[in-house]
């Protein structure tokens, strides 16, 4: 299958992306290897960590043959769209709508999550050639405001990412969310004393919840 669509296809099977945005690039890589023992398949690496593109080329290389896609985050502008891609990024995932990421991205055929608040940013999102369109932030509308800028725009692909746990995803898939974001629900499993399998465990519990709430 053509690329592009194996990507998407994954994160559309996976119903979760895995935001690993922590302090270093060794935790990150710690905790991304424990959630894909979890069994995650998809994953951003957010360039916020310092020395998130050589995490990015070292999970591409060795989990990208088993059909794991490693994206990268926060990426704002063209320059570190063409510099992730260049590592193997899977996806490019920005908190911003930036046409020039997008297209970028798109000239060398890598799906993008674009992030977008209002009913025109998700619109002007969709224009633009995004993939799919990440609810950024959540905290303040939470799932009541999801519901209503999914009432007219039901057929865009909306992916939250903000305080998703366990305990709620059920809520955003039965809101008709395509997808979801989660962060420290499972990437800081391992704190506060370091025991990295509570992320294996965590990621398990979490894709179990989202199996459960896509039936
Ligand atoms: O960049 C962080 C994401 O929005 C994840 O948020 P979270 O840690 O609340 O899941």
């Amino acid at each position: 299958m053509y690329k592009k669509l194996r990507t998407l296809q994954t994160i559309d099977e996976s119903g979760a992306v895995l935001i690993v945005r922590l302090e270093n690039a060794d935790v990150a890589e710690r905790v991304a290897e424990a959630a894909i023992a979890g069994g995650f398949r998809a994953l951003e690496i957010t360039l916020s960590i310092p020395g998130a593109v050589d995490v990015i080329r070292q999970l591409s290389a060795k989990h990208g043959p088993n059909g794991v896609a490693v994206g990268a985050g926060t990426v704002l502008d063209e320059h570190s769209a063409y510099e992730c891609i260049r590592a193997g990024a899977d996806f490019l995932v920005s908190p911003q709508l930036n046409p020039a990421m997008i297209r970028t991205a798109n000239r060398y055929q890598v799906p993008t999550i674009s992030g977008a608040y209002t009913p025109t940013e998700f619109v002007n999102s969709a224009e633009a050639g995004a993939d799919i369109l990440k609810l950024f932030p959540t905290e303040a509308g939470g799932i009541p405001y999801a519901k209503s800028v999914l009432a007219p725009l039901a057929h865009l692909p909306i992916m939250p990412a903000g305080g998703v746990t366990v305990e709620n995803v059920g809520e955003w898939f039965a809101a008709g969310v395509a997808g979801v974001g989660v962060g420290s629900y499972v990437t800081k499993a391992w704190q506060p004393d370091g025991d990295f399998s509570r992320v294996t465990e965590a990621a398990k519990e979490f894709l179990s919840a989202v199996a459960e709430a896509r039936q």
